[in-house]
């Protein structure tokens, strides 16, 4: 497969034209961009990690990468949403997998945290496609070391500020946890959004807000509406370096039953949307979108949401980039 665009120098190689090779033909990198090694170095590096050692039920999400690429492939180049034209303002390449090691935890987590290094070091910001919510906290480390302690906006049905899981400190449910502790997060910037669902005890809550965490919950959103809960983690994020970690299961199961742990009154893929589209004037170094586990999807419900919130997160990242360069 030939990518029809033939840009001139320096101009983003953006993705195969749908209207000459048709969208579901070929290899699927994300967007149908081109991969990494096709454009040597890249504003936006778009990765899978498909890694899901830590889950604590279903597995599967180390399948969900490359789900959401599949689903990707329907994705066109103008964004109406942010008036904006993401892979022609930046350009965004699909790097392809950081192989982790799915029988040793500790290792996978310091395999993902170097491969982010390398990724970081070129300059590129990353948006990144899991596995599960481990792996979040290697990104948010190697997030750290360029920008130091970083705001987090943290999409989920959960907390994940749980301390271990039979002994086992880094799994999909304590990220954040580790994350607080080792001094890598802005504790003046962090919120939680789209939480709901049973917790363990009350203690949980005290926990979480010790840490510094805000809560947003998934029926403040319906009741509040997302225009002010944007304006309000707008306000909370300031002009921090912030970076956006996506836990599909934030959406409700109807929309997102492609999950591991999934919780029922959660939002809707339009509100997901729409708060992410309201922070697209904060300062995004990096994403994650992690817990798409497409062997209990249907009809590719999930990774298409996912496609889209990753899609909206591209798009951020490139329009400050095009925006930093004038
Ligand atoms: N990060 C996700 N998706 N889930 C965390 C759930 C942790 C638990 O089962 O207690
Ligand atoms: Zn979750
Ligand atoms: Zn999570």
């Amino acid at each position: 497969m030939t990518p029809q665009n033939s840009p001139a120098p320096l101009e983003p190689r953006g993705p195969v034209d749908s209207s000459r090779i048709p969208r579901y033909a070929g290899p699927a990198t994300f967007a149908r961009l081109p991969r990494l090694d096709e454009v040597g170095t890249t504003d936006i590096a778009v990765v899978g990690v498909p890694f899901d050692t830590g889950v604590s039920y279903r597995p599967g999400a180390r399948f969900g990468g490359n789900a959401i690429r599949e689903a990707s492939r329907l994705l066109r180049p103008y964004n109406p949403a942010q008036d904006a034209s993401p892979f022609a303002l930046a350009q965004v390449a699909d790097a392809g997998d950081i192989a982790a090691n799915p029988f040793n935890i500790d290792e996978a987590v310091e395999t993902i945290e170097a491969a982010a290094d390398d990724l970081l070091g070129t300059g590129a910001r990353m948006m990144t496609l899991g596995g599960d919510h481990t792996i979040a906290l290697p990104l948010l480390r190697s997030v750290a070391k360029k920008h130091g302690p970083v705001a987090l906006l943290h999409f989920d049905a959960h907390l994940d500020t749980w301390d271990t899981y039979f002994g086992a400190e880094y799994t999909h449910g304590t990220p954040f946890r580790r994350a607080v502790e080792e001094g890598i997060l802005d504790t003046e910037a962090l919120s939680h959004v789209g939480t709901r669902g049973p917790l363990y005890g009350k203690q949980d809550l005290t926990d979480d807000e010790k840490m510094g965490f805000g809560i947003v919950t998934s029926a403040d959103v319906m009741r509040r509406g997302v225009d002010e809960i944007a304006d309000q983690l707008r306000q909370r994020v300031g002009d921090r370096p912030l970076y956006i970690s996506i836990d599909i299961d934030v959406l409700d199961p109807a929309h997102a039953p492609g999950t591991g742990t999934p919780e029922a009154g959660g939002l809707t893929s339009r509100e997901l949307l729409e708060i992410i589209r309201g922070l697209s004037s904060c300062n995004l170094v990096s994403a994650d979108l992690v817990e798409v586990a497409p062997a209990y999807d249907h009809a590719e419900i999930t990774s298409v949401a996912a496609s889209h919130a990753a899609y909206e997160l591209t798009t951020i990242m490139s329009r400050q980039i095009a925006a930093s360069r004038v």
